[in-house]
């Protein structure tokens, strides 16, 4: 796992979002072969949307190929509802840039059959080969898309009742109505995160500050589900100083000291990713 500083909110989300650009453009996504991108809702990822239409609007990155898969949706409420996720990502993200709303995938959290819903999400994941990149937010009490603490860290798709600090926590979207929150939502799971071959997470502010302590200082929790990323193979945290206010002094020094030496980490990954497919294009002439 890597864990990366910057500054504030508006400079995690430039770094993440030049991250996913240079991601996406090494890829070299086609309509046969489209990059397969996880996405969070929050206010914590907002400024990378900001930074990735910016980078759509200056020409250096296009979703024309990109196929997106949401973590989460609430239960119940209306898909037109403005607190919706789905109106959430078209308002934010989605109607500002190049992508297909054919590519654009959201679960229904109005569906009579939300079981069904989950497995065929699932489904439809695997069609495409899996997610290349998930971006995700975590919540205060450390969950991830919406895999409240308890939550098995093998989990799939499925409906999710909310704790109450996350109801309390999304009041603020609500006019701070807590009745108004939704109960439910459908949500990817711990382990369809984990399935993914690459995980981003944002976390900026200091309410999210013990949540990452536990999830990178202490052992894999079910209670901490963010924490289920220490046994991914390719993991990033991008957080804001005020997130690492509960992390220890050394702990920030290690990470920040290892980043020095990322550039050089990920040349070698992307020349290793080059040699693969030249060696899978060589074997599939012979
Ligand atoms: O970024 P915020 O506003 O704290 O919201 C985080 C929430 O959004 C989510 O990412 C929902 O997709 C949850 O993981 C979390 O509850």
């Amino acid at each position: 796992m890597r864990l990366i500083v910057r500054e504030d909110p508006t400079e995690v989300g430039s770094y993440i979002a030049n991250y996913i650009c240079r991601r996406i453009n090494d890829f070299e996504p086609t309509p046969e072969k489209p990059f397969v991108l996880g996405l969070p809702t929050g206010s914590s990822p907002i400024p990378t949307y900001k930074a990735l239409i910016q980078l759509v609007k200056d020409g250096k990155l296009s979703f024309k190929n990109v196929v997106t898969f949401n973590m989460d949706e609430y239960v119940g409420l209306p898909r037109d509802h403005s607190e919706s996720y789905h109106t959430f990502m078209f308002r934010e993200f989605f109607s500002h840039i190049d992508i297909s709303p054919s590519n654009v995938n959201i679960l229904n959290g109005n569906t009579i059959d939300l079981i069904g819903e989950c497995k065929a999400y699932e489904e439809k994941i695997k069609s495409y080969g899996g997610i290349e990149l998930f971006l995700g937010g975590i919540g205060e009490d450390g969950h991830i898309a919406f895999n409240e603490p308890g939550s098995s860290l093998v989990s799939r798709t499925r409906i999710k009742t909310l704790a109450y600090d996350t109801i309390l926590a999304n009041a603020r979207f609500f006019n701070n109505d807590i009745s108004a929150v939704p109960r439910m939502a459908l949500t990817v799971g711990v382990g369809t995160v984990l399935d993914s071959r690459e995980v981003v997470v944002v976390v900026t502010g200091q309410r999210k500050a013990l949540a990452l302590s536990k999830a990178i200082e202490e052992g894999v929790n079910h209670l901490w589900t963010l924490s289920a990323l220490q046994q991914h193979p390719w993991a990033l945290i991008v957080v804001d100083e005020d997130a690492t206010a509960e992390l220890h002094v050394k702990t920030v020094k290690y990470f920040k000291s290892i980043e020095r030496v990322q550039e050089e980490v990920e040349e070698t990954h992307r020349k290793l990713k080059r040699t693969n497919s030249r060696v899978q294009q060589v074997g599939s002439m012979e």
